[in-house]
């Protein structure tokens, strides 16, 4: 048997989109000089070239891949880890070059089985090939690459059970070639569905709950929605899980308004899960990528979930964020109430707010907090969550953060802390300038992406203030994906 067999690695399943690679876009980091070795097979189709090679890894780049030297150029190989000697496959066209992992011939000792069977095809996760240890080094070692020019941050904060962990997901469906009915991911950066039946860092329950309707479509004549032809009618099922209430919410994100026999659709899907609180039909009927389309009904149920967060109590709406991995929320929102350093006076502003899960926990020290946030259901979410939890002093404002900070340093309001928790594009010079213009004495920055919270942070420091700690999180193990506090003053 073979080493890749030995590793569970299953070669040559990819959708070629993933590898595509401008070579000179090539990350840097941690790369030492290794030349790969003479090819051993080459082939020519059309202007696309295909080498095989044997290659020594290096170190990874922030996405986790493999950094190896190939004939002068430094290329990324997905799964390799740093010290290991692999035959890759590398096709050239025009500029660019792709590389696929094809065996291992040296293991690392990071290495492991993937507990998850669809790892390789799916793409979702992408550090399963790394045991626990090498995947918080890893983790540690690209925020403290990143977060250089401010200083060290904390131990990453990492989580006992790093499975079952997501709280909320999405599944789509299709047909296989014998037409039959399968559900599952689709692979990375690509539109080619990966049949699965559970993915490992789902809840459980919603990975059943899918099943039970994949299984349904048939007897009910549903079928998938196509997204080539534009025909058929259930695009995706939306499962979110209140971990602590245990309350579970269903949205079928159907094709069409039109849904026959959907109260007995309902009424079987209830008898199968009768853990189900709300179901809820949203239609999506436009040519997109996004999930959730404009228009929603509820089916059953009030059509939002609640959970508890830190003690509180928070409604959920099927299209306001919630984070969703809340064991380790709860580290983190700890962590940023912390470096606000609140005593019960100050004004708080609560940037990109969400359904207020945060500022309704900072409310409890603080003067009064005002939270914004772009998305209408989430601030009508926030609203009642300030109202259900006895909240007195936190008014929540619905509005682009930027132009809100830009208005409230236009009419010389005072902030003292600003909490922001921008999503993965990060803040803008509008949000930005305006805190400068109100000077608030800290700011506790909360970020999924610590490249855009990096190019932020330049910008805080470059106006006056200071990074004075750091505390990364692992929000999403066994992806890449580093959640990463910073606590920033005046200085
Ligand atoms: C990473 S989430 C954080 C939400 C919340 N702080 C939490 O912890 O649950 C980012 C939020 O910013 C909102 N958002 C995105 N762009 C925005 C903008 N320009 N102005 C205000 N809110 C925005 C999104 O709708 C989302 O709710």
């Amino acid at each position: 048997m073979n080493k890749s067999k030995q590793n569970g690695h299953k070669p040559g399943k990819k959708s070629k989109k993933k590898h595509e690679k401008k070579s000179s876009a090539l990350t840097t980091k941690k790369g030492n000089k290794s030349q790969g070795k003479p090819s051993i097979t080459k082939k020519r189709q059309g202007n696309k070239k295909t080498i095989t090679a044997e290659v020594t890894c290096t170190g990874l780049t922030n996405e986790g891949k493999g950094i190896v030297q190939w004939d002068g150029k430094q290329l990324e190989v997905e799964h390799l880890l740093p010290g290991e000697t692999a035959e890759i496959t590398l096709s050239t066209s025009g500029r660019y070059v792709n590389t696929e992992l094809k065996r291992v011939i040296a293991s690392s000792k990071d290495r492991i089985k993937p507990v998850c069977s669809y790892y390789y095809d799916c793409g979702g996760c992408q550090l399963q090939h790394m045991n626990e240890q090498a995947q918080k080094r890893f983790k540690q070692e690209t925020i403290d690459e990143l977060m250089k020019p401010f200083g060290k941050p904390e131990p990453i904060l990492t989580m006992d059970h790093p499975y079952d962990y997501r709280n909320k997901s999405h599944t789509t469906f299709g047909l296989n070639k014998e037409r039959q009915i399968i559900g599952g991911l689709y692979a990375q950066n690509s539109h080619q569905l990966i049949s699965m039946d559970r993915c490992l860092i789902h809840d459980p329950k919603a990975d059943e709950i899918w099943q039970t309707i994949k299984d349904m479509m048939k007897s009910f004549k549903m079928q998938p929605y196509n997204e080539d032809t534009g025909r058929g009618f259930l695009r995706h099922v939306l499962v979110k899980v209140g971990k602590v209430s245990g309350e579970i919410m269903v949205v079928l994100v159907v094709a069409s308004p039109i849904f026959k026999g959907k109260n007995n659709f309902v009424k079987a899907l209830r008898k199968a899960h009768p853990e189900i609180t709300t179901i809820l039909m949203n239609v999506n009927n436009r040519d997109t990528s996004m999930v959730l389309g404009g228009q929603e009904k509820v089916l059953f149920g009030k059509g939002t979930i609640t959970d508890t967060l830190c003690g509180m109590k928070f409604d959920i709406s099927a299209k306001s964020f919630y984070q969703i991995n809340p064991v380790q929320t709860e580290k983190l929102y700890a962590k940023a109430i912390e470096m606000a350093q609140l005593t019960g006076s100050e004004t708080v502003i609560d940037a990109y707010c969400g359904i207020g899960t945060i500022g309704l926990i900072a409310s409890q020290k603080a003067g009064k907090v005002i939270g914004v946030e772009l998305n209408k259901d989430a601030v009508r979410d926030a609203i009642r969550n300030s109202k259900r939890n006895g909240v007195k002093n936190a008014r929540f404002y619905q509005g682009d953060s930027g132009e809100f900070m830009m208005e409230m340093a236009a009419r010389g309001e005072k902030a003292d802390v600003v909490i922001m928790d921008p999503p993965r594009s990060g803040s803008d010079e509008a949000f930005l300038s305006s805190v400068v213009k109100l000077k608030p004495e800290r700011i506790v920055y909360v970020s999924c992406n610590p490249v855009t919270q990096v190019r932020d942070m330049r910008y805080l420091v470059q106006n006056g203030y200071k990074v004075k700690g750091m505390q990364p999180v692992d929000m999403f193990p066994q992806t890449v994906h580093v959640e990463n506090v910073a606590e920033i003053v005046l200085k």
